[in-house]
C-alpha cells in the first residue's frame, strides 16, 4: 500500500495552501497561554479518561480494549439536523446524546447480555440486530445505521481472520509503538483509510485510527502494552467539534464565504476542498498549541514533553465544546456525513 503523508505532514501542507480556513498564529499563542495551568492539572492526564468519563471502561484488561475498537469502529457522525430531533439513548437513570449515546448503547446491549463487543458477534450481526442494539429513546434514529451495520461486519470479519478476533493481539503486534498501531489499523480495516486528495497531492486525517490508538492508551492508562513510547507522534483527532472550538477561541478563522456557508447549515462532502481546508488547519493550529505550551513550561524550567501531547489537548479540547454548547453556539461546525468521523 503506497504511504500517505502523515496526518501531521498533511497538515501542514493544507495550512500552507488553505484558502478559506487560516490558522491565527496569536491566537493559538493566546490559547496556549490559558491552557497553561490546566495541562498540569492531574485531569490533563491520561488518567482523566476514565476519571472524568463514567460511560468508558474502568478496567485495563482484553474485554476493555475490545469495547475501545467497538466504539471507535463506530465513531462517526452523530451530529443532528435538527437539534430538537437527534438521538437519544437512556442508560442508568441518564440521557444520552452524540458520541455518548454509542457508549451508552454499547453498555445498554452488554448489560443486557448482548455479546456487542465480541468480534465473533458482530462480523454476522444483521442490521435488525444492529438497529436493535443502537436503538434511539426518540424518534431520531443513530445516523448512518446501515453503514454502521457494514463497517461492524467488515472490522468483525478481519478482526477474526487476522488477528483472533482480539483487537490486543493487534496491540501486542505494535510492540508498544503508537505509530505501528496506526499502520496496522490503516492497513487491515478498510473503514480506517480517513483519505483525501488537497491541491492534486494524497493527505491523511487517520481520525478514527488515532482515536483507537489513544484510546488503546487511555483504557491501558499508559502502561504494559498500552506503553507507547511514541505516543506524542500523534496528532489532534480531526473531527468536527475540534474545528468549532478551535474558531471560538479565535486560534483559527474562516473566509466570509465559508462562514456563511457554514451558517446556512451546508452539507459538505467528506473530500470537498473546504472540508480538508478545516481539517487539515485544525490538526496544524493544535500542533503549534502544544509547542508553545510545551515552550511555556521549558521557560519554567519544567519538560512537560510526558504529560503534553496532541492526544490529552484534543480530549481537553474536546470535552471543552461539549461542556460549552451554549457559549459556542454562533459558531457553526461543519456537517458531514461519513464515517470517517
Ligand atoms: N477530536 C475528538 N473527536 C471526538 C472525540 C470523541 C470521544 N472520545 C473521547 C471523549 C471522551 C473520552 O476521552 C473519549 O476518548 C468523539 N469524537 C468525535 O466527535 C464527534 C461527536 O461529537 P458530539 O456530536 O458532540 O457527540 C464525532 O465526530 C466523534 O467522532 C474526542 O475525544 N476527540
Amino acid at each position: 500500500m503506497e504511504a500517505l503523508p502523515s496526518p501531521l505532514e498533511s497538515a501542514r501542507f493544507i495550512a500552507e495552501h488553505s484558502r478559506d480556513v487560516s490558522v491565527e498564529e496569536e491566537g493559538a499563542r493566546r490559547l496556549a497561554e490559558a491552557l497553561f495551568d490546566k495541562a498540569s492539572a492531574e485531569e490533563f492526564g491520561v488518567a482523566g479518561w476514565k476519571r472524568l468519563h463514567e460511560l468508558n471502561p474502568r478496567a485495563a484488561s482484553e474485554e476493555a480494549v475490545s469495547w475501545v475498537f467497538l466504539v471507535d469502529t463506530l465513531n462517526f457522525s452523530f451530529w443532528a439536523e435538527r437539534d430538537d430531533h437527534k438521538c437519544l439513548v437512556k442508560y442508568r437513570g441518564k440521557t444520552y446524546s452524540g458520541y455518548w449515546s454509542l457508549c451508552a448503547a454499547v453498555n445498554r446491549a452488554l448489560d443486557d447480555g448482548i455479546p456487542i463487543t465480541s468480534a465473533s458477534y458482530y462480523a454476522t450481526m444483521t442490521l435488525e440486530q444492529v438497529k436493535h442494539v443502537f436503538r434511539s429513546d426518540t424518534e431520531a434514529p443513530m445516523p448512518l445505521i446501515e453503514e454502521r451495520h457494514r463497517v461492524l461486519n467488515e472490522s468483525g470479519t478481519v478482526l477474526l481472520e487476522k488477528f483472533g478476533g482480539s483487537f490486543l493481539t493487534c496491540v501486542k503486534m505494535s510492540k508498544k509503538s503508537a505509530q505501528k498501531l496506526l499502520h496496522l489499523v490503516v492497513e487491515n480495516f478498510p473503514s480506517y483509510r480517513d483519505e483525501a486528495m488537497f491541491e492534486n497531492k494524497k493527505v491523511s486525517f487517520y481520525k478514527r485510527a488515532q482515536i483507537l490508538v489513544a484510546d488503546t492508551w487511555s483504557v491501558l492508562e499508559g502502561k504494559g502494552d498500552g506503553c507507547f513510547g511514541d505516543i506524542s507522534s500523534l496528532t489532534i483527532f480531526a473531527d468536527y467539534r475540534i474545528p468549532q472550538v478551535l474558531v471560538h477561541f479565535k486560534a483559527m478563522k474562516y473566509s466570509e464565504e465559508l462562514m456563511k456557508k457554514l451558517r446556512e447549515g451546508a452539507i459538505f462532502q467528506s473530500g470537498d476542498k473546504q472540508e480538508v481546508e478545516i481539517r487539515g488547519c485544525s490538526i496544524w493550529c493544535c500542533a503549534l498549541i502544544c509547542k508553545h505550551l510545551l515552550e511555556l513550561y521549558e521557560k519554567k524550567g519544567q519538560d512537560m514533553r510526558e504529560k503534553i501531547n496532541a492526544v490529552l489537548l484534543d480530549y481537553y479540547l474536546w470535552d471543552y465544546a461539549r461542556d460549552h454548547r451554549e457559549d459556542m453556539k454562533d459558531i457553526p461546525f461543519h456537517r458531514v456525513r461519513c464515517i470517517y468521523y
